[in-house]
This record gives C-alpha cells, structure tokens and sequence, in this order.
C-alpha cells in the first residue's frame, strides 16, 4: 500500500462554507493546525474548532476590499516549498513560514454571478485571484501538498481522513487534476465573459457521462453535458450514443410544434409525425405514417402523456419515450418493460450554436432557428394556396427543416406520408418519399410536398403532379424557377416560396 503523509498544518479558505463542519472537526481532533482567511476562519470558530488568522501570519490585513488576502510570501512559501529542497527547508525556517500541506479552497462564484444578470462591477469582484492562485500552488506542488478544489469533493476527502488526516502521494495527484481542471474551466468561463466576436473556440464542460459504447460496440463513447437539467429519467436502461442522437433529433423537431403532436423517429429522422386534437389520435395518424420504421424507435410528444396513449404505446417495441409528463396510468402501462426508457422532457434546449468535428478542427455555425409562418410565404403561382394546403405546407416545412438533406416530405391533413431522406439528389428523395407513403397505403391525392432546398429542375413537381399532390413549398432562388413555375400554372398546382434554405447535414 502506499505511503501516507500526514497532514501538519492545512490552509483553508472558502467562499461556501456549507459542508466544511466535518472536515474541520476531523482535522482539529487529528492535531492538524487550521489557518484561514476572514470569514472561513469565523465560521470554523462558531463550531468550536481553533483556528489561525492568515492575517496574523502574513501581518497584514485583509486589504482592498477583500482583493488581497492570502497573496503573500507566508502563504505561498508554505504551499510551494519543495520538502526535499535543503534550500527551501532552510528558507522557510529563516522567515518562519509554516509548511502547509493541505488546502481546501471553494471560488468565488463567478459563472453563477454572471447567469444572476449581475452588473459588471459585480462580476469582476467575483474573479476570484487569491483562491485560484492557491488552488494552482498547492496542485503544482502535489508531491508534498493535497489540494481539495470543490465542495463536490468533501465526501472524498472524509473519506479518506477515516483512518487520520493522511494522504497518499496517488490521492495528491489525483486530487491536483482535478484541481486543474477546476482552475482551467474558471479561466474559461471568464474569457467568455471577456470574448468579442473574434472568440476563440473554448469549451469546458465538467459534466461527464461514460457511455456503454460509442455509434457501435466497438467505439468508446462519452456524453458531456448537464443532461439531468434537461431531463429526469424516470425508468430504464441508461441512454446509449445513439438514443443521444435521436433524442436531441426528437427535442429540436417538437420544439417547433404548438398542437397537440405526436412523433416517431428512426436514426434521427422522423418516420411518423401527426398533429390532433387527441394524443392519441396523433399517435395512431404518426405510427401509420410508418409502422415498420417505428420498430426501435424514439416517441415524442408536447402534451402530458396519458393513460390511453400509453396503451397503445404498449403494442409496440420502442426504444425511449420523451414527454412534458405522465400521467399515473400511462407511467405504470409504460414502466411493464424494463428497459424502455422513460424521459421527462423539463425545458426547452436553449442551445444556439452547433459544434461538431470537420478534418482536423471543428465547425461552429448558428443553430437553425428560423421557421416560417403564413406571413413569409409567397404564392409565385396563379393558383393561390388555400388556408388547408397553407396548414399542410408549414407542416411539412418544419418536418422538412429536421430531417436529413436532401430531403423531399409529402403530408396530408397534418400527417406525414412519407419522406426521402438523406438522398444524394432531390427526385430520389421524392422517388423515397413516394414509394414509402404507397407501400404504407396513403392516398396522395389532395397532399403536400416540401422541399428543403430549391428544384434544380422542373422534374420534382412533374412527378409529384403525377402522384396527385397539389401544392408544393420550397424555398426558391433557382435559375430554372421558373420552369417549376410554369409546370404548375399549366397543371393547376399551387407553388409557395419562402426564401429560406433549410440543409440539415
Ligand atoms: N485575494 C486573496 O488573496 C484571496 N485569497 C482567497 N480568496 C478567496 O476568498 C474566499 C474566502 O474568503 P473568506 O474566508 O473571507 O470568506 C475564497 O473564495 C477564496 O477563494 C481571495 N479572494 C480573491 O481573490
């Protein structure tokens, strides 16, 4: 086993005192002599425990309102000093600097500063300077000091102190990672602050999740992400990489829903959408859109799931289920099978930029937020589209915008039909969409087509003419426009244009 040290004397400045009581305790009754700055060191004197004033060391004051405290060569003499270092050693006796070899230090709030809308001068007094300075000290010179960087860790720490205020050189080190991780993501949370328009791309996120695997069982895969403020899971096998995937395809699709609507979706496309007046109706009119598809599955829908739904629900095999909530009947129907994951969506994504890896860097961009309303669409042809098709074609325009380009979606009455997805060229997407609204029975006659970018040529709406559909929506800015154009004029199809690209890669 490996060696311990044992803890002399111990630094402790911290700026949330909550959760400190058992620590101070267990060191005081180790022997341990305790320094601490201002306000930690009155709160360990209420609890009876006897502590040193840093002031008292460094003979100075707190000074500047706080801004200057443990800066001090006493302090930081006493973290840094090499033990096996006879010139240190020496340095330290002949300025009477004790050796510290435990600190315990908790930020000043910065993030949390910053999301309270504070002003500015409030959140640059919560840099915090002396803390993160003895958190990089005492990391720096773990071979003979344990740096406790976060209340998250105090359990550890306890932990550890059960058999005497001791620590093993391996607990030191793994302890001063974890510090410098806490010292670079508060580092990165001030730039952000600080950042122009000319940013650099930094991010840090603490919150990790070891997956099963990654896309397959062969790859390793990591979420990283405070996913628990987004969702309870109420039951369940743990998400996999891919569920991931389909969920955030789901979350971003439904967000563009008011009514009552349900979806299905397969490797992040939807295979079966439907708005209703009941859940369950626009569960059964989304299951029709492709009952084979919906094998494995992901389900979703903006409106509390009940009792009835989750009965039908029940028939099939699904992979997750994503609501704003159950109701008691629906959760004990949908709890029957063990691993079915049950997810409560809590809020709405707030994410407005899309990261992912390109070559040998990454791609930034703006998240897609726009969607279109009635007011954006232009009637370019003569026959003008009616208040049903106008429904049908925002319908099939926001299905369009989530599903993967090139994309082609026919709906009717609110339903999806069919779509193509994914396809190298836009008639073999509307080749797709076709074929699987035929293979699943749905009459085209009267539907919609939706196209997520413009027609390069006038073949897409000749052959969605010969399937009976009879208004289309895309969004325009071909040089051959007009031939679409004139191809529904002289076949009685009403075209619409929004002038807005919807690529989904
Ligand atoms: N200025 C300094 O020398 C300094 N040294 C420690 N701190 C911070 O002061 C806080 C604790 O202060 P107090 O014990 O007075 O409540 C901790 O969050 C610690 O990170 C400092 N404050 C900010 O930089």
């Amino acid at each position: 086993m490996a060696e311990s040290k044992k803890i002399k004397n111990a630094l402790i400045s911290v700026f949330h005192k909550d959760n400190l009581e058992p620590i101070v305790k267990k060191l005081n009754d180790e022997g341990v002599n305790i320094y601490s700055t201002g306000g930690t060191q009155k709160f360990i004197e209420e609890h009876g425990v006897p502590v040193n004033k840093v002031e008292d060391l460094t003979s100075y004051p707190s000074i500047l309102g706080g801004r200057v405290k443990t800066l001090h060569p006493k302090v930081f003499g006493g973290i840094l000093a090499r033990r096996h270092e006879s010139g240190d050693k020496e340095q330290l006796t002949e300025f009477e600097i004790p050796e510290f070899d435990l600190v315990i230090v908790d930020l000043y709030p910065f993030e949390e500063t910053v999301a309270s809308g504070a002003s500015e001068q409030d959140i640059i007094e919560k840099i915090d300077i002396g803390g993160i300075s003895l958190i990089r000290a005492a990391a720096k010179n773990f071979k003979d000091v344990m740096i406790v960087s976060s209340r998250k860790q105090y359990d550890e720490v306890v932990d550890i102190f059960s058999n005497g205020a001791a620590t093993t050189l391996e607990e030191r080190k793994k302890f001063a990672g974890e510090a410098f991780a806490i010292s670079s993501h508060y580092d990165t949370a001030i730039y952000d602050y600080f950042a122009g328009s000319d940013r650099e791309l930094k991010i840090s996120v603490p919150e990790k999740k070891t997956l099963r695997y990654g896309e397959n069982p062969h790859q390793k895969g990591e979420f990283f992400g405070p996913l628990d403020e987004l969702f309870d899971q109420l039951h369940g096998k743990e998400l996999s990489y891919n569920n991931l995937l389909d969920v955030d395809a789901a979350v971003n699709l439904m967000a563009e829903f008011d009514e009552t609507t349900f979806a299905i979706l397969k490797h992040n496309n939807a295979c079966g959408i439907a708005s209703r007046e009941k859940l369950v109706d626009a569960y059964k009119n989304a299951l029709a859109g492709d009952p084979v598809s919906a094998f494995g599955g992901i389900m979703i829908t903006n409106r509390e799931l009940d009792g009835e739904t989750a009965q039908e629900l029940d028939q099939i095999f699904f992979e997750v289920v994503i609501a704003p909530s159950y109701s008691d009947e629906a959760l004990e129907v949908l709890k029957k099978k063990k691993k079915r994951i049950i997810l409560v969506q809590k809020e709405q994504l707030k994410t407005n930029k899309l990261v992912r890896t390109a070559l040998n860097g990454y791609l930034v961009q703006d998240k897609d937020m726009k969607i279109e309303e009635s007011a954006d669409l232009e009637n370019v042809t003569d026959r003008k589209v009616t208040d049903n098709e106008v429904e049908d074609l925002l319908f099939a325009n926001k299905i369009c915008k989530h599903t993967k380009s090139n994309t082609i979606v026919l709906a009717k009455n609110k339903q999806l039909l069919g779509s193509g997805t994914g396809q190298t060229s836009r008639v073999d997407a509307l080749r797709h969409a076709i074929t699987k609204a035929k293979a699943f029975k749905f009459d085209l006659q009267g539907g919609v087509m939706a196209s997520d970018a413009f027609f390069p040529f006038p073949d897409c709406v000749e052959i969605a003419d010969g399937e009976g559909i009879e208004a289309v929506i895309q969004p325009g800015g071909s040089i051959r426009d007009n031939e679409s154009i004139d191809y529904c004029n002289q076949h009685n199809m009403a075209m619409v244009t929004t002038g807005v690209r919807h690529f989904k890669h």
